[in-house]
């Protein structure tokens, strides 16, 4: 694993170089994942490096736990409460669709949950144009083979170091960066909604996902949800479709 963070620190630092940044940043939320990308950067510029703290509703616990992982990395960090310009804006958009008869309130929970992961992307990039520093995003193996991110709000970012670590590597690695255990053992979740954990609102475990990656046999029905998923995702996964260039059309 220390060679793994060696690589992942090294090839940090190549590309920043290539971009001409000063430097590389992360949203720090609390879980794993991001915790993980502090410790990285942290290694690789720790003169250059930012942990920025978003919160948007969330809990007491998870934002002990973000500073804890700031306390612990020695990583410089921000907060930036986001809680306000999430409801303003939410509240904003609601009311206008309301006034049309448009608002579908079924769709609302996932619709406020994507505009606050694009709204801490966008706090992000702010602060990268801030300090010409680069935006690290944390998506890890799993979460990409199953499209779990919003598009263009966790998704939306520069430098992915983790995307090909499956869940359970990411935990080892966050073994070998002294990650504090809360941290490491708690349950993953996007916390974009009160109770939500990824693996239940995903319908598999990350040791089925992680099973299915290392191409171990899982239960058929875990495998097509996964494939399914995989396949519905996969816009995600590329840049914007535009039609074919035809001449004369
Ligand atoms: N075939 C297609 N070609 C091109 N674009 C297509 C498309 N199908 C949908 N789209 C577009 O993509 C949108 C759907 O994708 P998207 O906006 O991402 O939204 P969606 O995939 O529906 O939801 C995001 C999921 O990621 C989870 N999440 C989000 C953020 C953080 C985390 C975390 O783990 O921390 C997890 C969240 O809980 C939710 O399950 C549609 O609204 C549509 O605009
Ligand atoms: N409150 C927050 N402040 C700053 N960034 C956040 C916040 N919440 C989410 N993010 C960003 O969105 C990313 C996606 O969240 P995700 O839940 O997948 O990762 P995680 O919380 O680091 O780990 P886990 O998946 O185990 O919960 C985070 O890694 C982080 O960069
Ligand atoms: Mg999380």
């Amino acid at each position: 694993m220390e060679k793994r963070i060696e690589y992942l620190v090294n090839w940090l630092r190549e590309k920043k170089e290539e971009a001409g940044a000063d430097g590389l940043l992360v949203g720090l939320s609390g879980g794993i994942d991001s915790a993980v990308v502090a410790y990285l950067i942290k290694h690789a510029f720790p003169d250059h490096s930012l942990a920025v703290l978003l919160p948007i509703n969330n809990s007491v616990e998870d934002q002990q736990d973000a500073l804890a992982v700031v306390e612990q990395s020695g990583i410089d960090s921000v907060g930036i409460e986001l809680t306000e310009p999430y409801q303003t804006t939410y509240e904003i958009i609601k009311n206008q669709l309301n006034e049309k008869g448009d608002w579908n309130n079924e769709k609302s929970q996932l619709g406020g949950a994507n505009l606050q992961a694009r709204l801490r992307m966008s706090a992000l990039y702010a602060v990268g144009n801030n300090y010409n520093y680069l935006v690290v995003g944390t998506d890890n193996a799993a979460e990409d083979y199953t499209g779990y991110f919003t598009k263009y709000g966790d998704g939306g970012v520069d430098l992915v170091p983790l995307i090909h670590l499956r869940k359970e590597e990411v935990r080892e690695m966050a073994e070998t960066l002294n990650v504090p255990d809360s941290i490491i053992y708690k349950k993953p979740s996007a916390e974009l909604w009160e109770g939500q954990t990824d693996e239940e609102e995903l319908g598999l475990s990350y040791e089925t996902i992680d099973a299915y990656l290392k191409g171990e046999e899982i239960n058929p029905e875990d495998e097509v949800k996964l494939k399914k998923r995989h396949e519905i995702t996969e816009h995600k996964r590329q840049v914007p479709a535009g039609p074919d260039k035809i001449e004369g059309v």
